[in-house]
């Protein structure tokens, strides 16, 4: 794809890349706890409107178009980069914050434990699989 850089992505490198762009606007003024959250609900609204009124759609969106598909990349990356500044802004290092909640997580819910205790858990009303 054109203007694309194969490079590996790390949290860490996309969290020095938002901060080398808010330092080159001088927007890091802008770049508060409450303003990026407030961004980042915005754009999770974006993303959530590219979903709306579809009804449940196929894993893979196998019928979606490329441009459909596209656009949905930037409104998940809009979130992602927002959520990399505010944990970034807030001092929390939300790759080891990660590592340790899914620790967590599977501490509360072990391998072994019975589908039927889980089922409050992953209640889902319909399925697609
Ligand atoms: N003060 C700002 C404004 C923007 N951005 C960056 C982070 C997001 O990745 C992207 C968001 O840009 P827009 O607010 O223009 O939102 P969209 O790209 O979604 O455009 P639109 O809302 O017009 O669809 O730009 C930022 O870091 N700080």
């Amino acid at each position: 794809m054109e203007g694309v850089i194969k490079e590996s992505v790390s949290i860490d490198l996309l969290k020095s890349k938002m901060d080398d762009f808010a330092k080159e606007r001088d927007w890091e003024k802008f770049h508060s706890p409450r303003n990026l959250l407030l961004a980042l609900v915005g754009e999770v609204g974006e993303l959530s409107e590219i979903f709306q009124w579809k009804g449940e759609v196929p894993k893979g969106l196998p019928d979606w178009k490329e441009e459909e598909k596209q656009h949905l990349g930037e409104e998940l990356s809009d979130v992602l980069l927002y959520l990399i500044r505010l944990s970034d802004i807030c001092g929390v290092d939300l790759g080891q914050a990660a590592l340790r909640k899914l620790h967590l997580n599977a501490l509360k819910y072990p391998v072994n434990g019975s589908s039927n205790e889980y089922e409050n858990v992953n209640n889902t009303y319909s399925t697609t699989d």
